[in-house]
């Protein structure tokens, strides 16, 4: 296979008065999937769009396997990429429009029924794009990025109009690319369903990275290493606790206990004999960590706030 890494280093780019790219600098790495996130404006469609050679920067370089997109010879074979599942000729059937794509890059049907397939799309492949739901254009967009077998995918938004099932596929799908060692990187606004497909993640706002880190340590951090314990005598637990050095306070109607590991916890509590039903460690959602990370980078606040 290609070379995977991705890689964009300090990308820079203006609309009039808006600076849509502010230094934007990471790297994809093969073999895992990499979560790409930040608040409406931050700049995640700008910088899919330099690395596929859509847009031209005013500084900076994005590259693929070393190269830059326009150098790459049948570059669908490099990087697959799902922008935008719209996109379609609405006259042209699903599979006449993937055979079409596919000689462009020297590709043959062979390959065109096998992402078919891939994509849960054979039994349709004849009609339409025009009559496609939401949810079938986003396989049939999918499928497109997978024709050149590219070490590299990028995928905006993949899971918008997919049913139930449709959830249940790409997750398997994205964790067998990432088996596969082919760098994938997913945009998306929605939190849980990252955290349960990504490794990785790389949060940006403003134009520029804001935390570029593993999702078990940026969920370790965000968690903060408190313990949250369920009691009838929660009284007697926070003295017990507070006495043995830790920081308690009451949330939702359970302890929430700082700077006490979870096992001194439980011997503290047994040792001074108060009932508990629960002692566990917090673990922070990605969408808690991420509402931390960019509460200060978001463009736009709700009439709420
Ligand atoms: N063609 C354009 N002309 C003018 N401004 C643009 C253009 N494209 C993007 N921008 C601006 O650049 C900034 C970054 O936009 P971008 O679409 O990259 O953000 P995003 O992170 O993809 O947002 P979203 O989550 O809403 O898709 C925004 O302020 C946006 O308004």
């Amino acid at each position: 296979m290609n070379d995977a890494t991705i890689t964009v280093t300090d990308l820079r780019k203006r609309y009039g008065r808006t600076l849509a790219l502010d230094g934007m600098t990471f790297a994809v790495a093969p073999g895992r999937v990499t979560g790409f996130v930040g608040p409406n404006g931050a700049g995640k469609s700008t910088t899919l769009r330099a690395i596929l050679g859509l847009d031209t920067v005013d500084a900076g370089t994005a590259l693929i396997g070393g190269r830059p997109y326009r150098s790459l010879p049948r570059p669908l074979t490099h990087v697959g990429a799902l922008l935008d599942a719209g996109a379609l000729q609405p006259s042209r059937r699903a599979r006449d429009h993937l055979l079409w794509l596919a000689h462009s890059q020297g590709l043959g049907a062979r390959r065109v029924d096998e992402v078919l397939a891939l994509a849960g799309l054979t039994d349709v492949a004849r009609r339409r794009a025009g009559g496609y739901s939401l949810g079938m254009r986003q396989r049939l967009g999918i499928a497109a990025a997978l024709l050149g077998d590219p070490a590299a995918v990028l995928l905006d938004e993949p899971f918008n109009g997919l049913d139930p099932e449709g959830f249940v596929w790409i997750r398997g799908l994205l964790a067998q690319l990432a088996a596969e060692g082919r760098a994938v990187l997913v945009s998306t606004h929605l939190m849980g369903e990252l955290q349960g497909i990504a490794q990785h993640v790389v949060v940006v706002g403003r134009g520029r990275v804001l935390a570029d880190a593993g999702v078990a340590d940026l969920l370790a951090a965000a968690g903060g290493g408190r313990v949250l314990v369920r009691t009838t005598a929660a009284t007697d637990a926070a003295h017990a606790l507070e006495r043995a050095g830790a920081a308690v306070t009451v949330r939702d109607g359970a302890l929430s206990v700082a700077d006490l590991a979870a096992e001194r916890v439980v011997a503290v509590l047994g040792a001074e004999r108060v009932p508990f039903s629960e002692v566990a460690e917090h673990r922070a959602t990605l969408e808690e960590a991420y509402m931390a990370l960019t509460r200060d980078a978001v463009e736009y606040w709700g009439a709420a706030l």
